[in-house]
């Protein structure tokens, strides 16, 4: 079973068996953002075992990847059905040559958790890559509905061969500041939570909007935080105004229901509903970014099903706890034509056979309800160490177990995820200041226990 505790035997992080990994890996491959070499055999469920032993509780669960932790044993049982290895080793161009079974895959997989509203998916193999998909989908639908109809002309087809207009057409994404939707060319233009991520790489100059920033508690501050989510929705219209005019005009809205990057920075249910129906008035889709917050972890399948939107976004991208990539969408995305969204794998067959046996553990377990009941108990603990550490730590807020806090400063933050490392929990920051948590699916509250009991430990020495 897993281990009853964090247990740390070296005196830091990596430790000497992981340094010496990273000095072979460095021989083969830049190697500046290993954090440490991980032991695939002994980590379990919510625990990290790293190559010098050392046992971390997981609340962070790598970069908020893995639904169900370490080596559940039900993932385990799926490679005894022999029929499934032949699916891991012949791996299709499913574009051109799926298996028979394909269609019901995806059937038991991905549409069984589908967003409500949304009948049509294509699967990819990460974020960026369903993104920038994504995107592509959004342009040719703008195209074709400015058009009427998918004839091109001649001079469609033979400009677009030498990257000019009016087959290159000049369109743009309106994004906001702090978003990350991956870091291909397309996505990177449209993500701005760090400049390591985007420096010396050609980006267009498509529009950037604010997205809102709360103040905490919530409940103090309700006419500042109305008052910000009418400034960001008004620029977001004049945004889409100004460069329609400047013959940029915007073809989609691109954000994330929690920016998660930019540092679990929350919007209102008004804000989003208001948000969509800007894009609609303005004949923009409305992409909405699942990537981190989908897969379970806010409680629900998907972050945007708590915003009682009065329709299903345009589009929902998705990949990490869903273990590959892809995205709904409404139908009047389909394309006009094949191959032209395409690549040669389009998604990975044994990664949906490793999601139809996660999807029924979620549901067997009931592990929305108990990311709901857990994420309740980290919220409650986090707000009482507010309330006993104002000094150090505030803002707590999040869906489910898609909890984050700030520490008073980025060095504050910092120490916090430092100290917490070397007591034997692994977590993670984003944005400025925020420490965030992305536990597995599977974390109970005994691990919420652990967890509070170290941070409290954690601020108490700060
Ligand atoms: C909301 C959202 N959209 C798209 C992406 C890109 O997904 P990948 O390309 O990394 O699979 C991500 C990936 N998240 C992520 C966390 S750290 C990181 C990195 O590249 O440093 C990437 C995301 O959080």
């Amino acid at each position: 079973g897993e281990p009853s505790g964090p247990r740390m035997v070296t005196d830091s992080i990596p430790g000497p068996v992981s340094q010496s990994r990273l000095k072979d890996l460095n021989q083969i491959q830049p190697s500046q953002s290993i954090q440490l070499f991980l032991d695939y055999d002994r980590s379990l469920g919510n625990y990290i075992v790293d190559v010098d032993g050392n046992q971390l509780l997981d609340v962070y669960t790598q970069i908020s990847s893995m639904p169900l932790g370490y080596n559940h044993p039900n993932l385990l049982k799926l490679l005894d059905d022999p029929s499934i290895v032949k699916a891991f080793i012949n791996r299709p161009a499913l574009g051109a040559f799926p298996g028979a079974d394909w269609p019901e895959r995806l059937s038991n997989s991905l549409m069984a958790v589908a967003p409500p509203g949304l009948k049509t998916i294509t699967t990819m193999a990460c974020g960026s890559c369903s993104n920038e998909n994504a995107y592509k989908q959004i342009f040719m639908w703008y195209r074709s509905k400015q058009r009427g109809h998918d004839n091109f002309s001649q001079e469609e087809l033979d400009s677009c061969m030498i990257n000019q207009e009016p087959g290159s057409p000049q369109l743009s994404l309106l994004s906001f500041h702090g978003a990350f939707h991956g870091r291909t060319m397309g996505c990177l233009t449209t993500t701005h939570s760090k400049a390591i991520h985007k420096l010396d790489v050609p980006a267009m100059d498509w529009p950037i909007a604010r997205f809102p920033l709360y103040k905490y508690p919530l409940e103090e501050h309700t006419r500042e935080n109305q008052e910000e989510d009418r400034k960001c929705l008004e620029e977001v219209e004049d945004l889409i105004h100004q460069y329609n005019a400047k013959g940029m005009p915007v073809a989609g809205i691109v954000i994330e229901p929690i920016q998660a990057e930019g540092g679990d920075n929350h919007g209102s249910n008004e804000f989003f509903q208001q948000l969509q129906a800007i894009a609609k008035r303005n004949g923009a889709a409305f992409l909405i970014d699942e990537v981190q917050t989908g897969g379970g972890p806010t409680g629900k399948y998907w972050c945007h099903e708590h915003f009682d939107l009065p329709e299903a976004p345009d589009i929902v991208t998705f990949s990490k706890k869903m273990l590959t990539g892809g995205y709904y969408m409404k139908d009047e995305f389909r394309p006009s034509h094949g191959y032209r969204i395409y690549n040669t794998w389009m998604g990975e067959p044994s990664k949906i056979i490793v999601l139809e046996e996660v999807i029924k553990v979620v549901k067997r377990d009931n592990l929305l309800e108990n990311t709901k009941n857990v994420g309740e108990i980290l919220m409650q603990g986090i707000h009482a160490l507010e309330d006993k550490y104002p000094q150090h730590i505030n803002s707590t807020r999040g869906k489910g177990t898609f909890i984050a806090f700030n520490g008073k400063d980025p060095a504050t933050r910092d120490k916090i995820v430092g100290n917490l490392k070397a007591a034997g929990i692994h977590s993670g920051g984003c944005g400025e200041q925020a420490v965030r948590l992305r536990p597995a699916l599977i974390f109970q509250p005994h691990h919420a226990e652990i967890f509070l009991d170290k941070l409290e430990t954690v601020l108490g020495q700060l």
